[in-house]
């Protein structure tokens, strides 16, 4: 199960790797995954792992596969949303419902260790619901947060990013992108549909101990030219003490001028 990058780049404290298609990015990426498991278990007993919506889910595929399935171990995990769609669980805009059909039911992840948004609340009352829920597991011993800024470190953040250059439900030009004291916020004007959602903020984001912003296929591209240039898309807006890896395939590294 070998999948080498065609290409490495490193911008700043990011290293981005450029895969020949979206198959080698989700090799890869289930390979990073399984090695941050492993080294967190041992560690510290748990692993603490961000998800988002989109095609982040079905790009973990292959650690539905052998020899993943059977050598993570799974107990250890602690599942988070980046960002969550206001609507009931079982609603097809629901970025539980995405993982869980994709990815968690399929892995053996105890069911008290998936963290996911109280739906039967307005967004506000879900945001602040699930900052409470990320203090208790604080208090709980879960979660750290960082020495430095004093937000949780999640020890990984699995990340998507859309063609405006938002991740999570960080859209260009949004006042939330200044937010820098709440955990987690609310957002009722999304302009990617649907309207209303949950998200983490960047000084969450920021806190993280390592990030995997995956990108694949060509509409993704424009922004990822313009982020891997000096410019102002917020997923640039991500600075952290950790690691930061950009997982692309050759289509949505297609507009960049190396
Ligand atoms: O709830 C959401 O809408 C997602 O969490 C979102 O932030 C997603 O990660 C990006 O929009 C990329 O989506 P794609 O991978 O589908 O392009």
């Amino acid at each position: 199960m070998a999948s080498t990058p065609i290409k490495k780049l490193s911008k700043g404290i990011q290293e981005v790797l450029i895969f020949k298609n979206e198959e080698d990015v989700s090799v890869s990426l289930a390979k990073l995954t399984a090695e941050l498991s492993e080294k967190y278990t041992n560690d510290k007993g748990k692993f603490t792992v961000v998800l988002s919506g989109g095609t982040l889910i079905d790009s973990l595929r292959k650690l539905l596969e052998a020899p993943y399935k059977d050598s993570v171990n799974w107990a250890k995990w602690h599942v988070f949303w980046v960002d969550e769609r206001v609507v009931p669980k079982n609603h097809p805009d629901s970025n539980y419902k995405l993982a869980y059909d994709g990815f968690l039911s399929k892995v053996p992840i105890p069911s008290g260790q998936v963290y996911a948004i109280n739906d039967s609340l307005s967004a506000e009352g879900a945001a602040d619901d699930y900052e409470a829920c990320l203090k208790h597991l604080v208090n709980t011993g879960v979660l750290e947060l960082s020495t430095t800024t004093g937000f949780p470190k999640f020890d990984l953040m699995l990340l998507g990013m859309g063609p405006d250059g938002h991740i999570a439900s960080l859209f260009p030009g949004h006042p939330l992108l200044k937010e820098k004291h709440r955990w987690v916020t609310y957002i009722t004007n999304s302009p990617k549909p649907p309207p209303v959602r949950i998200t983490f903020t960047f000084p969450v984001i920021n806190a993280s101990a390592n990030i995997a912003l995956v990108v694949t296929g060509p509409g993704e591209a424009g922004a990822v030219a313009k982020a891997l240039r000096p410019d102002h898309l917020p997923v640039e807006m991500v600075s952290l003490d950790g690691e930061f890896t950009w997982f692309l395939d050759k289509d949505a590294a297609s507009k960049l001028p190396y």
